[in-house]
């Protein structure tokens, strides 16, 4: 990750031009009723997980959901979110090209496992390609054979690699991830860390994830933004307190 210079937020020093591909936030300040909650000012090079902690409610969730187009109508934000050379924050969420992964792994309960693999899959697809596609998103999870299943007895580690390769499939531009290993015990958590993390440098995605769990982003192997509590000014990356984690 690099980081354009913004006083308030006490960032380091200007990177060159933006790589094709890089997610950046560039100075990005959300408000909640009219106060000033949370900023950012950074850009996650393809193939980077940058990771953003800091206490409940400093407004990490709300960072993603600015990018993604969700924001609620009580916040208020300033700045752009851009993927390469577009600027996301303009368009509508489903033009966005990013791929979301939630704590809960959400697949739709009236589609197979197949149908929601097909879910986001560009229409341009043939069928036989959207076959071909499931097939092998299956077989790369372990899962082959379980395209006609019934998500509901999928086991919560089977249903967590579901939903990266529905994501997958759906050809994000772009990964953001909040808490999506929180709810798995701790065996299917380095798994599904291993998995998601490994995919992601694997197609080249920036990818912002948002944990509770210092273990969560050393596995992500980039830097670490803690957010503080907002005083009087938002919280920020504080550079200061972030570090790149060992490779
Ligand atoms: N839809 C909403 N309308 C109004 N306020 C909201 C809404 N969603 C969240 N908030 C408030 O915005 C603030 C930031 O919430 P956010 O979920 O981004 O925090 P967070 O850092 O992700 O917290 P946590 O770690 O607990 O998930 C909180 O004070 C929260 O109560």
């Amino acid at each position: 990750m690099s980081q354009t210079p913004d006083t308030r937020c006490h960032l380091p020093p200007t990177s060159p031009a933006n790589p094709t591909g890089a997610l950046v936030f560039d100075r990005v300040v959300i408000s909640l009723d009219g106060a000033p909650l949370v900023s950012l000012n950074a850009q996650v090079a393809p193939g980077e997980v940058v990771s953003v902690m800091g206490p409940s409610g400093v407004g990490k969730s709300t960072l993603l959901a600015y990018a993604a187009g969700f924001l609620a109508p009580a916040f208020d934000a300033q700045g752009e979110v851009r993927l390469g050379d577009r600027r996301v924050t303009d368009l509508p969420a489903s033009a966005r090209r990013l791929g979301l992964l939630f704590q809960d792994a959400l697949l739709f309960p009236h589609l197979s496992v197949a149908g929601n693999l097909a879910f986001g899959m560009p229409s341009s697809a043939s069928r036989r390609e959207r076959r071909e596609a499931i097939e092998e998103a299956l077989a790369d999870i372990g899962l082959a054979g379980f395209g006609e299943r019934d998500p509901a007895t999928l086991s919560g580690g089977q249903r967590a690699r579901v939903a990266l390769m529905r994501t997958l499939l759906s050809r994000p531009q772009a990964m953001l991830l909040d808490e999506p290993f929180s709810k798995l015990d701790a065996a299917l958590r380095q798994e599904m860390r291993d998995l998601v993390f490994q995919r992601i440098r694997d197609h080249r995605l920036p990818a912002l994830l948002v944990t509770h769990d210092r273990a969560d982003a050393e596995a992500a192997a980039g830097p670490i933004v803690e957010l503080a509590a907002a005083t009087e000014a938002p919280a920020g990356a504080a550079w200061q307190g972030a570090r790149r984690a060992s490779r």
